[in-house]
C-alpha cells in the first residue's frame, strides 16, 4: 500500500463488507453443526489450544481475512518490527518488547546494535540483586532485612506486574518461594492508595521500588516523594540510599531523585510502556517476591509465543488469529466490544491489563500517517474472572447485545480441591460453567471465541500475555495505524498540569480561576471553596495504620 492509502480502500476490504451480508444471515448454530468448519477453526501451540468455530465467521471469511491481512502487508509489518525498524513512527522508535524476552543467544538489533546483550546485563543485574534482598546480604539502614516491597507505578509500570503477581499469588512452586515476603503496587495519587500500602508495614523492613518509563509521571513522583519521606522522617535520610530503587530509561532522572544509579534498573525507549512487564518493570518487582528462576520461566514461556507469532503461518498463527478475527468484529460485524473471560480466579487482573495494552494501543482516530480513519479502530475491552461475570454483566451479553467474548479455561487448577461427597471437583464445577456459556451464547444469538489454555500453571500468564500482545498489533496493523504511541493521554497530561497551577495559584494565592471553560471553572470554583479549610499536612503526618 502507498503509505498514506487507506486499508478500507482495498478490494479485500470492500470484499469482506459485501460478504458481511451473507455473513448475518447465516446461524452460528447453523455454522456450529459444520464439523469440517469447526475442526479447521482450531489451532494448537505449546500448550494453548485456540476453538475459533463460535466467531461468526464461515471459511471464507477466514479466507478474506488471510486477503486483508496480505493488503495490509501484515507478514512484512510484523518482520519490520522483529527487526527493530522504526516502526513507531510518530516517536521514531522501534518497537521490541520481544527482544526483552529473548534468549541469551539471540540478535535483535535496534539503530545497528545488538540489544540482546543489554537485556541481560540488566537481567543479571535482577538476578544478583533480588537474591541479596531475598537472602539477607542487602540490609535495611537498621541491619533488617527487607521483606516487604512496595513497587510505584501506573499504568504500563503497574498493571502487568500486578496481572503477573495475582497470577502467581496462588502457584505452589511460586508460593514457597514467596514465604515471608509481601508485595504491594502503589498507583494512584490518591492519598488513600498511600495509606493503603503502609498499613502495616514498618519502614526498617521494606524497600520501596520506584518504577517509571519516563520518571516523570506525575502521580508516581509525588508517590515516590511521598515514600521517601516516610522512610526518611523515621530512619534519617541516609536510609533512602537502602531502602529506594529504581526502574527507569531515564537514569538522569533517577539520580537527581536521590536515587543511586547503581541501584537503578534500566530499560530501553524501544519498549512502549504497556508492552514492558518483561523488563526491568515488571521482573524487578516479581523477582524481589518470587526469586528471578520463577520470573525467568515467565519470560521463556512469552518467548515461545513470540517465536510462534514471528515465524507460523497465517493458519496456524494464534496472535495473527485472534487479531484478524478481532478485526472483523469491530470493523466488519460492527461489534464494540470485547469481554475476557478467564475461568480462572489467577486471572483476575488480566482483563485490567489488556485493557490497557489494547485500548491505548489502538483507540486511534488517524492512521499512521495522520489521515482521519473513516472507520472505527480499537474495541472497548472489558471482563472479570468466571464464574462472576456470570452474576454480573452477562444477561446483557445473552440477550441484550452482541459481544464477542474470549472464553479462557485452565485445564490444571492451582489448588485443585475435591470434596468428598460431591459430584465433580471444584475446579471441574468452574470448567463445566466455561463449557456451558460459550455454547448458551452461540445457541442463543452471539457470536463469541473459546480460548482454551492447556498449560501447566506458572506457564499461563505470560503465554496469554505475548498472544494478547501480539494480538493487538496484528490488529494495528490492518487498521494502519500506530499501536505504539498514546498522543490522547499526553493531552490529559498536559490539561492536569494546567489544573495543577491553577489550584497551587488560587491556594497560594488566592487568584481566581481562569482559562478553563464555564463548566470547570464552576468545578473547580466550587472545589476550592469546599476544600478551603482542609489544612496542608507533611506526608509524614499521613495515617499510619
Ligand atoms: O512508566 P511511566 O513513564 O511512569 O508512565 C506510566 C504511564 O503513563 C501514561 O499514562 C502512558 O500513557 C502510559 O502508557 C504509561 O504506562
Amino acid at each position: 500500500m502507498a503509505s498514506t492509502s487507506l486499508i478500507c480502500d482495498t478490494q479485500p476490504w470492500k470484499d469482506l463488507k459485501a460478504h458481511t451480508e451473507d455473513i448475518k444471515k447465516t446461524h452460528l448454530r447453523d455454522l456450529m453443526n459444520d464439523k469440517e468448519r469447526c475442526e479447521s477453526m482450531m489451532v494448537e501451540f505449546d500448550g494453548m489450544f485456540l476453538d475459533y468455530s463460535r466467531q461468526c465467521a464461515t471459511l471464507e471469511t477466514i479466507d478474506k481475512l488471510y486477503k486483508l491481512a496480505e493488503a495490509a502487508s501484515l507478514k512484512q509489518q510484523i518482520n519490520r518490527m522483529y527487526s527493530g525498524e522504526h516502526i513507531n513512527s510518530t516517536e521514531n522508535r522501534s518497537v521490541l518488547h520481544v527482544a526483552l524476552r529473548a534468549p541469551r543467544d539471540a540478535v535483535i538489533n535496534s539503530d545497528g546494535k545488538n540489544v540482546v546483550p543489554d537485556v541481560w546485563n540488566v537481567l543479571d543485574k535482577i538476578k544478583d540483586f533480588s537474591e541479596k534482598v531475598r537472602n539477607g546480604s542487602w540490609v535495611g539502614a537498621t541491619g533488617k532485612p527487607l521483606k516487604d516491597v512496595i513497587a510505584i507505578g501506573i499504568g504500563g509500570s503497574f498493571l502487568g506486574p500486578l496481572f503477573v503477581h495475582a497470577a502467581l499469588q496462588t502457584d505452589p512452586e511460586a508460593v514457597e518461594f514467596a514465604k515471608g515476603r509481601q508485595l504491594r503496587f502503589l498507583a494512584n495519587v490518591d492519598p488513600i492508595d498511600v495509606a493503603r500500602n503502609i498499613a502495616g508495614l514498618n519502614p526498617e523492613t521494606t524497600l520501596v521500588v520506584v518504577v517509571s518509563k519516563t520518571f516523570t509521571t506525575a502521580e508516581t513522583m509525588l508517590n515516590a516523594r511521598t515514600l521517601r519521606e516516610w522512610i526518611s522522617s523515621a530512619l534519617g535520610p541516609s536510609a533512602v540510599a537502602k531502602h529506594m530503587v529504581a526502574v527507569s530509561t531515564n537514569l538522569t532522572l533517577v539520580e537527581k531523585f536521590g536515587i543511586d544509579p547503581n541501584n537503578a534498573f534500566a530499560f530501553w525507549d524501544w519498549v512502549g510502556g504497556r508492552y514492558s512487564v518483561c523488563s526491568a518493570v515488571g521482573v524487578l518487582p516479581l523477582s524481589l517476591q518470587y526469586g528471578f528462576s520463577i520470573v525467568e520461566k515467565f519470560l521463556k514461556g512469552a518467548s515461545s509465543i513470540d517465536e510462534h507469532f514471528r515465524s507460523a503461518p497465517f493458519e496456524k498463527n494464534i496472535p495473527v488469529l485472534l487479531g484478524l478475527l478481532s478485526v472483523w468484529n469491530v470493523s466488519f460485524l460492527g461489534y464494540p466490544a470485547r469481554a475476557i473471560l478467564p475461568y480462572s480466579q489467577a486471572l483476575e487482573k488480566f482483563a485490567p491489563h489488556i485493557q490497557q495494552v489494547s485500548m491505548e494501543s489502538n483507540g486511534k482516530g488517524v492512521s499512521i500517517d495522520g489521515v482521519p480513519l473513516p472507520y472505527e479502530a480499537g474495541e472497548i475491552d472489558f471482563g472479570e474472572p468466571g464464574t462472576n461475570g456470570q452474576h454480573s454483566f452477562y444477561q446483557l451479553i445473552h440477550q441484550g447485545r452482541v459481544i464477542p467474548c474470549d472464553f479462557i479455561g485452565i485445564v490444571k487448577s492451582q489448588q485443585p480441591v475435591y470434596l468428598k461427597g460431591e459430584v465433580v471437583s471444584n475446579h471441574d464445577e468452574l470448567m463445566s460453567n466455561f463449557f456451558a456459556q460459550p455454547d448458551a451464547l452461540a445457541y442463543g444469538k452471539t457470536a463469541e471465541q473459546l480460548l482454551k489454555e492447556n498449560v501447566s500453571q506458572h506457564l499461563i500468564p505470560h503465554k496469554l500475555l505475548a498472544s494478547y500482545e501480539h494480538r493487538v498489533t496484528v490488529e494495528g496493523f490492518v487498521w494502519g495505524i500506530n499501536s505504539f504511541d498514546q498522543w490522547g493521554v499526553e493531552l490529559g497530561k498536559s490539561l492536569a498540569t494546567q489544573v495543577r497551577k491553577q489550584l497551587n495559584a488560587s491556594r497560594t494565592k488566592s487568584e481566581p480561576v481562569e482559562g478553563f471553560n464555564f463548566s470547570t471553572t464552576t468545578l473547580l470554583t466550587r472545589y476550592l471553596q469546599a476544600s478551603s479549610d482542609i489544612p496542608a499536612e507533611p506526608p509524614t503526618l499521613l495515617p499510619r495504620i
